[in-house]
């Protein structure tokens, strides 16, 4: 287990986004979060990662209890993450956005920076554009890159929320490949609003729906669950178009 949530619930003035979510992450596995928009998927990670503050429970990360430990020093731990919104700055080249990330973990240590910067960003394919600017990039090439800016603190566990979203079909084919590579070395949770990629790609699959975990288990399991089927209609069209 690399990661466990304990009762772990998150309110906004009386809005439950979160509630009661008992969660294990294992070592070295692909593990999907799913659910309908708006069912938490969002909130539960920021609360994993520091951003947003549980109002109850408790978080673990790698046997330590993380729930009031600050984002930069989860960083420090091993949990590396991308955001479902474009966090690169477009103005600075592909090697100093990975360098921002990296100096994180690594503080001004150059010769190792420099190292986790090049790793990072041949692991996703864009070792050979290291100093073009970001801004100049496609945008599936930017969320690539923000992938390597994931990499570069060398996460034991790298959570991607929405990688997906707005690549095109010849992109997601190279994601879904990257993500497989990528899962021999360290553990994925990946949230995806793209079924064929979560069904590929995911060993275990959580759905959330209304704050609360509604089913778990294999993509066989999820996708052969009654419950989960009842979850999505309604909303089937939105999420396979995503
Ligand atoms: N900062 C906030 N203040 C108030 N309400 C919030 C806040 N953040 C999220 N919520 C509410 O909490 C609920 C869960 O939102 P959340 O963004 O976690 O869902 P999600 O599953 O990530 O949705 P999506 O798939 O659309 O990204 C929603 O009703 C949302 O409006």
């Amino acid at each position: 287990m690399i990661l466990t949530t304990e009762a772990l619930g998150k309110s906004f003035d009386g809005l439950r986004a979160n509630n009661d979510i008992n969660f294990t992450l294992k070592k070295n596995r692909v593990h999907a979060l799913i659910g309908p928009n708006g069912a938490g998927k969002t909130t539960f990670v920021s609360m994993l990662i520091g951003r947003l503050e549980p109002t109850d429970g408790a978080i673990w990360f790698d046997g330590k209890n993380v729930t009031e430990m600050p984002a930069h020093r989860r960083v420090a731990q091993g949990m590396g993450y991308t955001f479902q919104i474009t966090s690169v700055f477009a103005r600075l080249s592909c090697h100093e956005n990975v360098a921002l990330a990296a100096r994180r973990r690594l503080g001004r240590n150059r010769a190792a920076v420099d190292e986790a910067v090049a790793r990072a960003l041949g692991r996703v394919g864009l070792g050979e554009r290291a100093e073009e600017v970001a801004g100049d990039l496609s945008y599936g090439h930017q969320r690539l890159l923000e992938i390597a800016m994931g990499l570069a603190s060398m996460p034991r566990l790298l959570i991607l929320d929405e990688p997906t979203q707005g690549l095109a079909e010849s992109e997601i084919a190279a994601f879904k490949a990257l993500i497989r590579e990528l899962s021999s070395e360290t553990t994925i949770l990946l949230i995806e609003h793209n079924m064929s990629v979560v069904m590929e790609l995911a060993d275990e699959i959580t759905v959330l729906n209304f704050g609360e975990i509604l089913a778990h288990g294999t993509a066989a399991e999820i996708h052969a669950n009654p419950a989960v089927q009842a979850a999505y209609l309604g909303t089937e069209t939105a999420d396979a178009e995503d």
